[in-house]
């Protein structure tokens, strides 16, 4: 099997502002060329920070940054191949929605039949061809975040790098754009970085995730291997959805010092002890419209959740106090790596 060439490549990068902040600690990635990247985690985990490292617009500390095999570490954003779209979309008020994505190329020198003409091919990329003539303010967001879109890939950049691109938008807006954001990377076939604090979004998006926490890398994987086999009690934690277990339980015959996590839907409430049950007793049930969350205690205290559909007939018997069984199969345990 050939391996994908990374279209980047990070070896042991670390930040420290002049402040003395370690914003990001010894990171080693690569991220698969023509690949949907989505830097994951909590605010102030670092994720920007290595973002702006990536794009050019922050110094490394130590470490380096290397774009199709070159050693970029050192190289001004313009010399990098790559383009960053900022968080507010910085689109120049004064101009128009042509000349706000034809300017990279005026800066660069291109004629301006060309470069007029590549700004209406991108304009129609990001179906905003209608609005040629208008002005940013005239815009509503989702419609300027195209504009700011197909200005940073006018210059046919090898790596887009967008900061929280959908940070700004209402939700029904926000989905609907990484819908558009995944189809033009997609028929680009440019790798795009994304930083993001919402699990939902990377999940959405993402061929690779790469999850941070406090400076640094805690797991990258596909969405489904996050979802399924989140390495540590961090990633089970921020990605949600799953109970995350220490000590002995008979369930796994591990030893007292296991930690693991289950997902909330792959816990059953049954009516009589039998394999692979554990006795817990109902705290409290959420109703979630088309699911809702059965809050439970274990004997030794520890809470753990279940997911039960609507339709399940054993929702309506369950109230705060009532003692129940928990099934779960052991192929559904997850094993913290570390
Ligand atoms: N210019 C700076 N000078 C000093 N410290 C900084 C600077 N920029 C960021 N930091 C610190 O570095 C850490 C990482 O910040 P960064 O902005 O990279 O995090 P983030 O994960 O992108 O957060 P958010 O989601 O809130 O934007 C934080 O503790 C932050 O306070």
């Amino acid at each position: 099997m050939v391996a994908t060439k990374p279209a980047v490549e990070l070896i042991a990068v670390s930040k420290r502002y002049a402040s003395g902040q370690l914003a990001v600690s010894q990171i080693n990635l690569r991220i698969p060329k023509g690949s949907y990247c989505c830097l994951l985690g909590p605010s102030g985990c670092g994720k920007s920070t290595l973002l702006r490292m990536i794009a050019g617009h922050e110094s490394v500390t130590d470490g380096d940054v290397l774009l199709d095999n070159r050693n970029v570490t050192n190289h001004s954003p313009a010399e990098r191949g790559t383009a960053l779209m900022f968080q507010n979309y910085a689109l120049f008020p004064h101009m128009t929605c042509l000349d706000n994505v034809a300017y990279p190329l005026k800066v660069a020198g291109i004629s301006k039949s060309e470069r007029l003409e590549q700004a209406h091919e991108l304009l129609a990329k990001v179906n905003m061809s209608d609005y040629a003539n208008a002005y940013p303010e005239q815009l509503s967001g989702g419609q300027q975040q195209r504009i700011a879109l197909a200005r940073a890939l006018i210059r046919k950049p090898e790596v887009v790098l967008l900061d929280e691109p959908l940070s700004a938008l209402d939700p029904f807006l926000r989905i609907q754009m990484r819908k558009e954001l995944k189809r033009i990377q997609h028929e680009m076939g440019i790798t795009f970085i994304h930083v993001t604090h919402s699990q939902d979004e990377a999940f959405a998006l993402a061929d690779t995730i790469v999850v941070m926490s406090k400076g640094e890398l805690q797991q990258v994987g596909t969405p489904q291997i996050i979802f399924n086999k989140p390495a540590n009690p961090f990633v089970a934690n921020f990605i949600g959805g799953h109970n995350i277990i220490k000590g002995a339980i008979a369930l796994t015959g591990s030893p007292a010092e296991t930690a693991f996590s289950v997902r909330f839907d792959r816990i059953d409430i049954v009516d009589e002890p039998k394999n692979n049950t554990i006795q817990a007793a109902v705290m409290d049930v959420e109703f979630q419209g088309n699911h809702s969350l059965v809050h439970c205690q274990l004997a030794d205290s520890q809470p753990i959740t279940v997911l039960c559909r609507d339709n399940e007939a054993s929702l309506s018997t369950l109230y705060p106090g009532k003692s129940v069984h928990l099934h779960v199969n052991p192929a559904s345990l997850n094993l913290f790596t570390h």
